[in-house]
């Protein structure tokens, strides 16, 4: 984790418990085409900087690599899978599981299972577009919920056959969900930045069977 900048927040910061705001009422939905959405929270924690700390600690971060063409690369980001029944490590996080799964029962049916986490270390790191379609993402609707802590990037989406971009702000605390039929309609990328950024990570909520 060397090559990772130092976050910094001061005592003071670390001192306070981090704390979820209220949902109802306050996460705003944006409708896409084709029966896909987006609900947008900033701030849905507040005083995320002890959860950003245990988070950019020693969680068991992995460097992937992929097969590209006759090449082996690095794969932009660190990558952490947390399994149904796994202990997360900040209870913050399992509180906002619930939370979540509490607001969206009606729609999804089922609870959040899983969590993934990236760990984009600076602007290089990124994910390129794709739709989470591994498994029943390919064919039905699901709910995929992110909240993200450290510094703040980009959620673009684009229809998959084409047509205009979205762009969603990604802060300290923000939460955004993307819902109905967004994984297989909508394709979604963090692109790379030239600005100075510190690191960011972003920690996906899906139900069983979803990635
Ligand atoms: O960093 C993010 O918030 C998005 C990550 C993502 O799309 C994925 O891991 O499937
Ligand atoms: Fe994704």
């Amino acid at each position: 984790m060397s090559a990772m900048p130092a976050h910094q927040p001061s005592m003071w910061d670390l001192a306070d418990e981090p704390v979820l705001t209220p949902l109802p009422g306050r996460v705003v939905r944006h409708p896409l085409t084709a029966g896909a959405w987006v609900d947008h929270l900033p701030g849905w924690v507040e005083g995320s900087d002890q959860v950003l700390e245990v988070l950019l600690g020693d969680i068991g971060w992995r460097a992937d690599r992929r097969q590209m063409y006759d090449r082996e690369v690095a794969v932009p980001r660190l990558l952490r899978w947390f399994d149904e029944g796994e202990e997360l490590p900040h209870p913050l996080l399992g509180e906002a599981r619930s939370r979540l799964g509490a607001h969206y029962a009606g729609e999804l049916g089922e609870p959040f299972a899983t969590a993934g986490m990236c760990l984009y270390r600076d602007g290089r790191d990124s994910v390129a577009w794709h739709g989470d379609r591994i498994g029943r993402g390919s064919s039905q609707d699901t709910v995929v919920a992110i909240v993200s802590f450290g510094s703040p990037r980009s959620l673009l989406l684009r229809p998959v056959g084409g047509g205009d971009s979205r762009r969603f702000a990604l802060g300290h605390g923000d939460l955004v969900v993307m819902g109905g039929s967004c994984q297989r309609t909508w394709d979604h990328c963090v692109p790379k930045t030239s600005k100075a950024v510190g690191p960011r990570v972003s920690v996906q909520f899906r139900p069983r069977g979803i990635a």
